[in-house]
């Protein structure tokens, strides 16, 4: 635990990039207590830490539910979140008690859509599998039918939340040669839509056209497990499905009976429930499913950039200042 003098108090629940606290400490006029860890802030010294505090400042790994709320106590006038997402927080009881909440879109937009088309890229092209065998000596000689994958040219894409992710995912994805894209979501953007000629089509259309399926929206209670056994069932057995999302979005049962079944080719995952995934999840064991470690927005810039929109969010609402990046409850 590290301690220096404010007036008003704080909790940050992890060791941020030196950025973040600096832009607080440099602020003036708080008193920051941190858990100053690389791993998790345990619950018990959550919900000690943040007693008392006007403000907290937590990562998507915190689940800020009542219990927390209510051992900060009547003073927590503001919550800021070093994420985009925010599933985390249980916003009705936040809006209850009036604590203002800040974010961070945009600013990981570009590294989250580039992790997103690397992971599309290694799936389908099968790369962990090929390091694998040159590491094993399963590379003996070239072989016209060994290692083949599915490629971007003349496919169809469909991007499941053309949100701000979505969107560079799939300016990232064009100059490949992608015949079309298709997204679905809760409603149309034809504006946003025009830049890639992508067509608004129900979910369902998404599922059965699609060669490429990146799930980049929001875990909503909409949104969640929307991902089923339909949803794969309607997939086209040669498709590759990315998810760099929230894990919950997906039902993982239903993605790996697909998987070993064959109803769709292979599937990347930047996120999974739970986060770690067990090192014997059935997932894990499949040679066609690429899992990464939700290293989507992890670049040193990224997460430095992250921080001080996180620290400048904590410290204008503790100002009553507009933030930057205030999420609108
Ligand atoms: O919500 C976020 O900020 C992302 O998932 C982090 O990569």
């Amino acid at each position: 635990m590290r301690t220096a003098r404010w007036a008003m108090e704080v909790f940050v629940t992890r060791r941020i990039p030196a950025a973040g606290l600096r832009a607080l400490s440099e602020a003036g006029g708080c008193t920051v207590q941190q858990w100053d860890s690389n791993e998790p802030v345990p619950r018990a010294e959550l919900l000690a830490g943040v007693a008392g505090k006007q403000g907290l400042l937590c990562l998507l790994s915190d689940r800020i539910d009542k219990e927390v709320l209510d051992a900060a106590g009547s003073g927590l006038k503001v919550i800021s979140t070093m994420s985009v997402g925010f599933d985390h927080l249980a916003l009705h009881e936040i809006k209850k008690r009036g604590i203002r909440v800040g974010y961070t879109p945009d600013v990981l937009t570009d590294a989250t859509a580039e992790l997103s088309v690397a992971l599309l890229l290694a799936t389908c092209r099968r790369l962990p599998e090929s390091v694998e065998e040159v590491k094993n000596g399963g590379w003996t000689t070239w072989k016209p039918l060994w290692m083949c994958g599915y490629g971007l040219s003349d496919s169809i894409v469909g991007i499941l939340g053309l949100g701000r992710i979505g969107q560079a995912v799939a300016r990232r994805l064009k100059p490949f040669g992608v015949k079309k894209f298709l997204y679905a979501g809760s409603h149309p953007k034809p504006e946003i839509a025009a830049e890639f000629q992508a067509e608004f089509v129900p979910i369902t259309r998404l599922a059965e056209e699609s060669d490429f399926i990146v799930v980049t929206c929001a875990l909503t209670p909409e949104t969640q497990g929307i991902c089923n056994k339909d949803f794969f069932c309607r997939m086209k057995k040669n498709s590759v499905f990315i998810n760099t999302s929230r894990g919950a979005v997906v039902n993982q049962e239903d993605l790996y009976n697909a998987l070993v079944n064959g109803q769709i080719a292979a599937a990347g995952l930047d996120v999974t429930t739970p986060e770690p995934l067990p090192t014997d999840h059935p997932l894990l064991s499949l040679k066609n499913c690429v899992i990464l470690p939700h290293i989507g927005s992890a670049t040193y810039a990224t997460r430095n950039t992250m921080s001080v929109l996180a620290a400048n969010n904590l410290l204008a609402g503790l100002k009553g200042e507009p933030m930057p990046s205030e999420l609108l409850l």
